[in-house]
């Protein structure tokens, strides 16, 4: 079952955390699970702080007791531990499905290190099939979604309720995306895009659970 997949994922990232580390925290229902199983470990005696990449994945760490500072005065993390919607070999991949991928970059960016948990449904040999969110200025809503149209995007949609930055999200369906690079410097340089969902160069290693099986992806291997 993939809710057992994103559990066994989580907890194998788990390793890589130690004792002092400030820990990011991405969102989704796969970081819940890490979320769970790092509070367990915190009042088991581990001594670690978080930062997090959402409102509700700070609300479950606080729940958990684990201590949560704020982003806004941090400038470097250890670890942080996130969800993906696809993952390939190349360790590219597409986030968002969540809404929360503007603040998931910026605190990758921030990281020392970054690891994706996820269940082998997200295990897929090119990105390109998800839908690829973008957070955009409720301004310039019209005009980033005629630019994603020019870029290839088939279908642009605006996703119901904003971010946690009070912006919108347009979601694009781009069905195929033949160079991740150029379209990722595309968005990057459209005014009033803010962010979107293609990391390639931000993780290092992703922990795939697949029908009970863990494996741990690095770049350059499969
Ligand atoms: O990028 C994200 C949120 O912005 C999530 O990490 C991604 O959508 C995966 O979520 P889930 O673990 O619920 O499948």
């Amino acid at each position: 079952m993939a809710d057992d997949d994103k559990r066994l994922a989580a907890e194998a990232a788990l390793d890589e955390v130690r004792d002092g580390m400030l820990v990011g925290l991405g969102t989704g229902s796969t970081v819940a699970f890490l979320i769970a199983a790092l509070g367990e470990r915190v009042r088991a005696g581990l001594r670690i702080e978080a930062v997090a990449t959402s409102i509700a994945s700070a609300r479950a760490a606080e729940g958990q007791g684990i201590i949560v500072r704020d982003f806004a005065g941090v400038s470097l993390v250890d670890l942080t531990i996130d969800g993906a919607d696809e993952v390939d070999a190349r360790l590219y991949a597409i986030k968002g499905a969540g809404g929360a991928m503007l603040r998931e970059k910026v605190v990758a960016a921030a990281s020392d290190r970054m690891v994706v948990i996820a269940d082998g449904t997200k295990r897929v040999d090119a990105i390109g099939a998800a839908k690829l969110p973008v957070e955009v200025l409720p301004f310039a809503r019209s005009f980033v979604t005629a630019r994603l149209e020019a870029l290839g995007a088939a279908a642009v949609a605006v996703r119901e309720g904003g971010t946690d930055n009070g912006n919108l999200i347009l979601d694009a369906r781009f069905g195929r995306i033949d160079d991740p690079r150029a379209l990722a410097a595309a968005i990057d340089a459209v005014p009033g895009a803010l962010g979107h969902g293609l990391f390639l160069d931000e993780v290092d290693a992703a922990y795939v659970a697949d029908a009970g099986v863990v494996t741990r992806m690095t770049r350059g291997a499969d």
